[in-house]
């Protein structure tokens, strides 16, 4: 027998609290979009009446499957809840289901509002009972509720008694501050159910400011909590609220809970995990974080040479669950932690099948010197690819770049504005043709006229038989670090480039000077490109 667990998605109120983070209407539509592909079973659009966003938004609702919510607080004293305007303007953006936060901790009570500990629970109470009066689902959240218990328990779970006994289907207990941890959630909330609210009708809803929102959020569901609030990838107030993005995942792969509850989320839905988070992270221009559990580029990148030999063996020797269960994908990355197994596997990938001992021996002592000279292949994927070719014999010459010069130069215009001007001269010897490239590029007012660029643009503007191969190369990322490599620090440069194909592939360079390195990372990815669409061997003459 398993019992419903509720997924409760607020990316679109409490993830919008994360400082630096606005979503507009239409992205608050995107995100609705993926959130009910997900499953959810709970979607809070916002606050309407707050700001215009989210009142434009409640105008133009999402046609959801999930329950889609509207948040507010509950009513001020001295006025009705019919007379308190906040709470009308949350009540006339018509939704089924409407949340409102209301203080159970006593000390904010009389801090925060101002107001008798009495006054409060009538306030609760009333306002809920308007919202069943107006034929809406009420749920509750007890806010500041474990911090409140600690201090009073007594007013606290009186609060969500207010509450609930004024029909709220939901009562859900907040760790607003998020300093809460693991064992007293359990125990409280063990509490709450003892003194009279079935475990049917409690949520959580945590923040992650010891680390703890997921754990917290696990622990209240094992003490008999059936709603879970969370945001994708854990966006949220402060530190963030629990992650949905982890608490999917477990709720769906991990025991107790994957044969004792369900959620509304498709083994099919699970899949696509990877990408919800992933469209989050487009939305906000952030670069998606490697780590995250499930989700992340490297949780499930084997990058130690005793894990890659033992995972071509078992995947399960070092993954405690299969990567494709949430749409990620394995990687056995080269570095200087590898060892043949990880080689085998990487050149394999490649559509290169070395067996000699020997040869693997050469590649490896070849990356590994190369990583003490400040290269770094972990993620330079296709350098490294064109390494091992090269050690192989078996990286062909299309062409040779016989001398570029590159210049800078910081001026003003004459308007007396500072300009940026780089000019970038390439000779290239083609089957023993020199093709000559000029690119130049001016900056002002921020735009993308730096040297990199007009190295970029200059290396791929003539390379004559070849141009039509690498005419949708685009580089969409450039990362600079110093490294210590032997006794000096050098300029290392990792430059991702993406086609038309839809591949996207990463070269690195290395160089004391910073334009060296970038056009050794922007020759490789020319070169990886040429290689991998089979382009035939002009050389140079
Ligand atoms: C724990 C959470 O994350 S809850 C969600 C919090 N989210 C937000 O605050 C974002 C949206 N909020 C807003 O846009 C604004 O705060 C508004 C529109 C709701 C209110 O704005 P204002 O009227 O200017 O009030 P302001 O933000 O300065 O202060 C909040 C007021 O609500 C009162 N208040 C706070 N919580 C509650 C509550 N649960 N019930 C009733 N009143 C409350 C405060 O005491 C304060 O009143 P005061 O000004 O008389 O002291
Ligand atoms: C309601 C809410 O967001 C909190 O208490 O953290």
């Amino acid at each position: 027998m398993t019992e419903r667990l509720y997924l409760y998605d607020t990316t679109l109120r409490d993830g919008q609290q994360t400082q630096g983070v606005q979503f507009s209407t239409e992205e608050k539509h995107q995100i609705a979009e993926a959130l009910d592909h997900l499953g959810v079973d709970y979607i809070e659009g916002g606050w309407p009446g707050a700001n215009p966003t989210d009142s434009a938004f409640f105008a133009e609702a999402p046609k959801t499957k999930a329950r889609f919510t509207a948040f507010g607080m509950t009513k001020r004293s001295g006025r009705s809840a019919e007379n308190d305007e906040v709470l009308a303007g949350v009540l006339n953006a018509g939704t089924d289901s409407v949340c409102l936060v209301g203080k159970t901790h006593d000390f904010h009570v009389t801090t925060a509002l101002g107001i008798t500990l009495e006054e409060n629970l009538e306030n609760i109470a009333k306002s809920v009972a308007h919202l069943g009066a107006q034929g809406r689902e009420a749920l509750f959240d007890a806010e500041h509720f474990f911090d409140g218990y600690k201090a009073n328990p007594d007013y606290a779970i009186a609060c969500c008694k207010a509450a609930y006994e004024a029909g709220a289907r939901w009562i859900v207990l907040c760790d607003t501050n998020g300093g809460a941890l693991p064992g007293e959630v359990y125990q409280i909330t063990l509490k709450v159910i003892e003194a009279g609210i079935p475990g049917e009708n409690i949520g959580i809803h945590t923040h992650d400011d010891t680390g703890n929102a997921v754990a917290n959020s696990l622990a209240a569901v094992n003490a008999g909590a059936r709603q879970v609030q969370g945001t994708l990838n854990g966006l949220g107030e402060r530190c963030g609220n629990a992650n949905l993005t982890t608490l999917i995942p477990t709720f769906l792969l991990k025991e107790p809970y994957k044969s004792t509850l369900d959620t509304g989320v498709t083994d099919a839905a699970l899949a696509d995990m990877v990408k919800v988070s992933r469209m989050l992270d487009d939305i906000l221009n952030r670069v998606p974080l490697r780590s995250a559990p499930y989700v992340g580029a490297s949780a499930f990148a084997h990058k130690a040479g005793l894990h890659a030999s033992a995972i071509l063996k078992d995947p399960s020797t070092y993954e405690h669950v299969p990567p494709e269960t949430v749409g990620n994908a394995r990687i056995v990355p080269m570095s200087n932690q590898a060892g043949q197994s990880n080689l085998r596997k990487r050149l394999a990938d490649m559509g290169l099948e070395v067996s000699e001992k020997q040869d693997l021996g050469r590649i490896l002592d070849r990356i590994k010197q190369r990583e003490t000279e400040g290269y770094s292949y972990d993620t330079a994927q296709a350098s490294f690819e064109l390494e091992a070719r090269r050690e192989l014999g078996l990286m062909p010459q299309f062409f040779e770049v016989e001398r570029y010069r590159a210049t800078v130069e910081r001026r003003r215009d004459a308007k007396g504005k500072v300009i940026h001007l780089s000019e970038v001269t390439i000779v290239v010897n083609i089957g023993g043709e020199r093709h000559l490239s000029v690119s130049e590029g001016i900056m002002a007012d921020g735009n993308d006229g730096g040297p990199v660029n007009a190295l970029s643009k200059a290396l791929v503007k003539d390379l004559g038989p070849y141009q039509d191969l690498i005419g949708d190369m685009e580089l969409v990322d450039f990362k600079v670090r110093i490294t210590n490599g032997g006794t000096e620090a050098h300029t290392r440069v990792i430059i991702d480039h993406e086609d038309s194909q839809g591949r996207r592939w990463s070269t690195v360079g290395v160089s004391s000077n910073i334009i060296d390195a970038s056009f050794e990372a922007l020759l490789d990815a020319v070169l990886w490109k040429l290689m991998r669409d089979g382009a035939q061997a002009l050389g140079a003459e």
